[in-house]
């Protein structure tokens, strides 16, 4: 493990912002710390950086401080420097950083055009690559990542989440987020985090086998309110609850719904585009540890 805690607590004043976290991040792995808003995310990856004090409990931590780097949710830089100059000069803070690395990483993070104007004038996106740069253009072992992804827009997102999953074999990245997506998609480890507490952590597989129950996706062109009320009364059903254009109607057993689905929405006046089973997804999960 590269980052193993233990029983890790911090309060402020009488308030557990984190309490009895036993974290451990194996060595080359994409990490993704994931908890609603006030979970503790900012808090634990803080102590991880050094930049806040546990009230107990132990960081232990198998590289070097100087090959550790962090980037806070919201990246400050001023605001008259170029992108190269905030690069350049993050990498005269790194140990020893090689020749041609700034561009070279402000080229991977899809800078390379805008490299020369000042960073007033970049976009959210395109400031949150730049910390990203700057974050990586030391070669660090290991990068703590505060929502890097979590207030761009779907695009920017996606740039930020494939630089991640570039780094992957490079270096061990924890990154936190809300948006469970993200976590999906780019982390091979998973820690659930709420009120303080790891729920869970392990791989997403681990997560999800045997903990979400079975449910169905039903995508309809009309009929969506009358259909979901239906089934609301079906003693199979568990649970029923819109997912954009669908609806995700959760299932005692597959067996049942497979059985009696069909009914009920003939008896509805629903004009029904698809009926399938629904994989188990992180959100599944989340909403059943989290709520
Ligand atoms: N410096 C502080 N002083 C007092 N309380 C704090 C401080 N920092 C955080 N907290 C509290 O600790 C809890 C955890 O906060 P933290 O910022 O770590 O959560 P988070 O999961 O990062 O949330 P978000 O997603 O909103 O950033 C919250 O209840 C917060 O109000």
């Amino acid at each position: 493990m590269i980052v193993e805690t233990s029983a890790l607590t911090k309060r402020y004043a009488a308030h557990a912002a984190l309490d009895g976290v036993d974290l451990a991040v194996p060595a080359g792995s994409v990490y993704g710390l994931v908890g609603p808003n006030g979970a503790g995310k900012t808090t634990l990856l803080g102590i991880l950086a050094g930049l806040r004090r546990p009230t107990s409990g132990s960081v232990r931590l198998e590289v070097a401080r100087d090959r550790v780097a962090t980037l806070p949710d919201t990246p400050q830089f001023d605001p008259w420097l170029t992108g190269r100059e905030v690069v350049s000069l993050a990498a005269r803070l790194a140990p020893s950083t090689p020749a041609g690395k700034v561009d070279e990483v402000l080229a991977e993070a899809g800078l390379a055009e805008a490299s020369d104007r000042r960073a007033g004038g970049y976009s959210r996106g395109m400031l949150q690559r730049l910390g990203l740069a700057a974050t990586m253009v030391g070669e660090p072992s290991l990068l703590l990542l505060d929502e890097p992804a979590s207030a761009l827009d779907p695009a920017g997102r996606r740039e930020v989440l494939d630089l991640i999953a570039r780094l992957r074999g490079r270096a061990t990245v924890v990154f936190s987020s809300h948006i469970l997506a993200d976590v999906q998609e780019a982390c091979d480890r998973i820690g659930i985090l709420r009120d303080g507490r790891l729920l869970f952590q392990g791989s997403l597989d681990q997560l999800l086998v045997g903990r979400a129950t079975p449910s169905v996706e039903l995508r309809l062109r009309s009929g969506g309110d009358q259909a979901a009320a239906l089934l609301r009364r079906q003693d199979w059903v568990t649970s029923v609850r819109p997912a954009g254009a669908a609806l995700i109607v959760g299932v005692r057993t597959m067996d049942e719904a497979e059985a009696r689905m069909a009914g009920v929405l003939a008896e509805s006046s629903a004009r029904v585009i698809s009926v399938g089973p629904r994989e188990a997804e992180l959100e599944d999960v989340f909403l059943e540890l989290t709520s």
